[in-house]
């Protein structure tokens, strides 16, 4: 049986036990109302996945993870045992992990502080970062040794003068599986929601703005430059037209029509896979775009070396080649300039097993440098 499927009968069994309660007690009490019935499916994406609330369904938890899966509302953390041997965290450090996310990198370099020295952790994502902020606080992690900002990493050196230099520093770039996984992001064409796609949804414009502000030929570029969509030009020409005619593509699952319709062409047996992954690069396309993902990362890496002690370690993991060829030129570049003293020579990719373990790694590239002496 499917997780979902199973998901949905839990949920279903419980709504019938609570019936059952209900009917019990209005017998006894007849002036007692009736619990209302909630329907076989549950209503919202909150009251779907019993992994949203991962204290009260471990069971649930642990069925997922051994599958293979990310629990819905949860990030498993990734190449966890290559960072910490790379970093070499020793206690009374100060560190930065630019991408806090669900906070399960940052939980593990806490650890290797034990309690001495200081984390801070950067998001721009005002809504994740309030949740594992709560996390970490309950876990033990509070302000004298963790200090959580909402902001940028394109700004690291502005937290570099503030709390400066760092010894370590760690950065996973792209999204979380929470913010994935809530539709009310849309950041997937899995599921339908409004087309935002912004880390921060109270910052610029969402993708679907943006398809509004962009002329034809500029949607292609952006499909093409930021994912090699081999389909940029017939999904630029599908969009803009629907557009024309005033038809919206204005939620994940309007979009994804689209791009269904401009891919028709092709052969049906071809057509199912194509549009698959058509939809995976349109969504990162505009993800990249809106966020202005190149833009903070080439900002980033020209800050790095400043934010960094001498000797100071930073290792960066990355999910598609147009981020790895950033972090892989800044760093030969300013190893060539004597600014590190070592650069990985080849990429790290995560272990078999822990692919298998965690789908979401099979893409993770990670790199590192050391920061020169002087
Ligand atoms: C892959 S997740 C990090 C997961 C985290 N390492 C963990 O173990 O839970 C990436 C996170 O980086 C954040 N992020 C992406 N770009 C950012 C930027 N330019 N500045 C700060 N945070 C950013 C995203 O909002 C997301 O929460």
């Amino acid at each position: 049986m499917k997780d979902q499927d199973r998901n949905d009968r839990e949920s279903l069994e419980e709504i019938q036990a609570e019936t059952t309660v209900s009917k019990n007690q209005t017998e006894q009490k007849q002036h007692k109302r009736r619990v209302r019935y909630k329907g076989t499916h549950p209503r919202s994406y909150q009251e779907k996945y019993k992994e949203l609330q991962p204290e009260k369904y471990p069971e649930t938890i642990e069925k997922v993870i051994q599958k293979g899966g990310t629990p819905v509302g949860m990030h498993i953390s990734i190449c966890v045992k290559e960072i910490l041997d790379f970093l070499q965290i020793q206690p009374g450090q100060k560190g930065l992990d630019a991408t806090l996310g669900y906070g399960g990198h940052t939980k593990e370099m806490l650890k290797c502080l034990q309690g001495q020295g200081h984390l801070y952790a950067l998001d721009v994502d005002p809504i994740e970062s309030v949740k594992t902020k709560e996390r970490l606080e309950k876990a033990g992690y509070g302000e004298e040794i963790l200090t959580i900002r909402q902001m940028n990493f394109a700004d690291i050196d502005q937290i570099a003068r503030e709390a400066g230099p760092f010894d370590f520093v760690l950065a996973d770039l792209g999204v979380s599986s929470m913010q994935i996984d809530n539709p009310e992001r849309g950041f997937t064409y899995k599921k339908e929601g409004p087309l935002d796609l912004r880390l921060n949804p109270q910052k610029g414009v969402s993708a679907a703005e943006r398809l509004k502000e962009v002329t034809e030929e500029e949607l292609a570029g952006m499909l093409w430059e930021n994912s090699d969509e081999p389909y940029a030009e017939e999904i630029a020409v599908t969009v803009m037209e629907k557009l024309r005619k005033g038809e919206p593509v204005e939620t994940t699952i309007q979009l994804q029509k689209a791009i269904e319709e401009a891919l028709s062409f092709l052969p049906e047996r071809e057509q199912k896979e194509a549009v698959k992954k058509s939809c995976q690069r349109t969504f990162q396309a505009l993800r990249i775009d809106v966020n202005s993902e190149f833009e903070v990362l080439y900002a980033f890496m020209e800050k790095l070396p400043a934010a960094l002690a001498p000797g100071g370690r930073v290792a960066i993991l990355t999910f598609h080649s147009g981020e790895d060829r950033i972090v892989k030129k800044a760093f030969k570049e300013l190893k060539r300039a004597g600014i590190y003293s070592e650069i990985a020579q080849d990429v790290i990719r995560p272990s078999a097993e822990e692919c298998t373990r965690n789908s979401r790694a099979r893409s993770t590239k990670m790199r590192w440098a050391v920061r020169a002496k002087e």
